[in-house]
């Protein structure tokens, strides 16, 4: 890729979120991640473009130096900075603009400061040999996975409730979404396969802003804006037969829908619960804390136990991570102001005590050696702010699963080490080589705690209000395809490995 000779018509939109856009290479498997700012500073950017710079400068070095510590190298790709030709950027601005979500659209790209983050195509991974099935990857956004200590919070609910569940009554009564979706994260990081399951089977349902579905690079499955649009599922269907073709999931020559749909779940569940390294599996801290109350799930239903998460797979190091939040924000604020306090009467404090970076080092030890008592330091408070930061990333970072499905010759190919093979659990699918990648790994700002507090807030009390229960949703797009009686009871459809 040569930056000083780059053409709009190499690239295309690929997606975006609330703080960045992202395109695609049409050959190459690269992304550019762009910054993007509210409409209203659209004639006049909020930031220079030393500034901006050093903004995604920050992001990869918090990536590469924080994050990649906390979570295991393997997972991480922290990208380059590139300064980019504002001739490009421009055009490349004009000819996204169509393709992207009303919803999002109160934000700009930033096509002033010619400065994005280049990184791999994680949905279109350098390994797929264009004449073989695509790969197929699975985007999770799982947002947190435990229950705060009820030593620091207010509200006895927060210490039952998830805060995901809570905040989808929120986001329902605000009409960011139009129906609640019922995934719980705490099953998802339960460890449990059961649990597992049936979390995947309410993204599938449900996905909103945490699942999607790509194949070939191209998202073949997501919610459309406002969520009302009625998914594709028979397409979805059509997309994952061919990878789930094989063994017990034919009935007269035909592929059941149902068993190709299990198939790919708990080909994910296998993902997300590998190691690699045959780590050991980690008991959760007390159950109390890791089943949440509003949770369709019923703890009875559970036939093999709680197994708890590898200590080296994904879902371990992220959770760990979102762990490193232990006063919940409750507990942290007054720690958030004691340091407020002391850069208003000491504001040239704020680059020692790396409120904005770096990100090196200097700042992992910090949160690292935090005490475990409050001495009434500033150092103490800075270090169980910047932990919280860390936290919320975690908590706000999205996993994708790469399954690339492998040649005969591919399998017989000892070189595939980095790789992990799923030779399928009871032969029933094809070998499916997969990697498992963490991205939006960027730092949190300081100012941004307030808000957390103010949200929390807002969260709690419009649960608290509706008693927990919405107007019921229209039909699921999963009813044409399991029986009420399957719908109720996930264990059906579950698969012992
Ligand atoms: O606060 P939350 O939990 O709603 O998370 C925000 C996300 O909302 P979600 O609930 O996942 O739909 C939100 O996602 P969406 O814009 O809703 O897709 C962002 O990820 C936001 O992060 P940032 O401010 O852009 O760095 C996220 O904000 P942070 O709290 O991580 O700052
Ligand atoms: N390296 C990558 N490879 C492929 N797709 C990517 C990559 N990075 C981001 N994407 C896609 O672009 C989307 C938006 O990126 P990202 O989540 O980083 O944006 P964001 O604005 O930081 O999100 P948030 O709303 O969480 O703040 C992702 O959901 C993902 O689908």
């Amino acid at each position: 890729m040569e930056l000083d000779k780059m053409d709009e018509n190499d690239w295309k939109y690929h997606g975006e979120g609330n703080k960045s856009l992202v395109v695609s290479h049409v050959l190459l498997s690269r992304v550019l991640r762009l910054l993007k700012y509210p409409a209203e500073d659209s004639e006049n950017p909020p930031q220079t473009a030393e500034q901006a710079f050093r903004q995604i400068q920050n992001i990869v070095d918090f990536s590469s130096n924080v994050m990649s510590s906390l979570l295991g190298e393997k997972f991480i790709h922290s990208g380059e900075v590139v300064k980019l030709p504002l001739e490009f950027v421009r055009q490349l601005s004009i000819k996204v603009q169509h393709h992207r979500p009303a919803w999002r659209c109160d934000k700009v790209m930033d096509i002033y400061s010619g400065c994005a983050l280049c990184l791999p195509n994680l949905t279109s991974p350098a390994i797929h040999q264009p004449t073989h099935t695509p790969p197929l990857c699975v985007e999770i956004k799982p947002k947190c996975g435990f229950l705060p200590s009820p030593k620091h919070v207010s509200k006895d609910i927060k210490t039952k409730v998830c805060r995901f569940c809570m905040h989808q009554h929120y986001k329902v009564a605000n009409g960011k979404w139009k129906r609640r979706s019922l995934y719980c994260p705490l099953d998802l990081f339960s460890g449990n396969r059961q649990r597992m399951h049936f979390a995947i089977r309410h993204l599938i349902e449900e996905p909103q802003n945490n699942f999607k579905i790509f194949k070939g690079g191209q998202c073949i499955y997501s919610s459309k804006e406002g969520g009302d649009d009625s998914l594709d599922l028979n397409s979805l269907l059509h997309h994952l037969r061919p990878y789930f073709l094989y063994g017990n999931n034919r009935i007269n020559g035909h592929m059941t829908s149902k068993a190709a749909l299990n198939d790919f779940i708990q080909v994910l569940v296998n993902a997300l619960l590998s190691g690699g390294d045959g780590g050991v599996v980690t008991e959760r801290q007390g159950e109390g804390r890791s089943f949440c109350e509003a949770s369709v799930f019923h703890r009875e239903r559970i036939h093999h136990g709680s197994q708890g998460l590898p200590s080296d797979s994904v879902l371990f190091r992220i959770l760990q991570t979102q762990m490193l939040d232990t006063l919940d924000i409750e507990g942290l604020y007054p720690l958030y102001r004691r340091v407020e306090q002391h850069l208003q009467d000491f504001p040239k404090e704020r680059t020692r005590l790396q409120i904005d970076g770096p990100y090196n080092e200097v700042f992992l030890g910090k949160l690292q050696k935090c005490p475990a008592e409050d001495d009434g330091s500033v150092e103490y408070a800075v270090a169980k702010v910047h932990q919280y930061r860390v936290a919320m990333t975690a908590k706000d970072c999205s996993i994708m699963v790469a399954l690339v499905p492998s040649s005969e010759e591919e399998e017989d190919d000892e070189g595939l080490s980095s790789q992990r093979r799923l030779r399928d659990f009871i032969s029933r699918t094809p070998a499916l080589s997969y990697s498992v990648s963490i991205l939006d790994l960027d730092p949190k700002p300081f100012d941004s705690i307030p808000r957390q507090l103010r949200l929390d807030q807002k969260i709690v009390s419009c649960y608290l209000r509706t008693g927990g229960t919405l107007p019921k949703g229209s039909l699921s797009p999963l009813s044409g395809i399991f029986t009420p009686a399957e719908r109720d009871d996930r264990t059906l459809l579950f698969h012992p490995v």
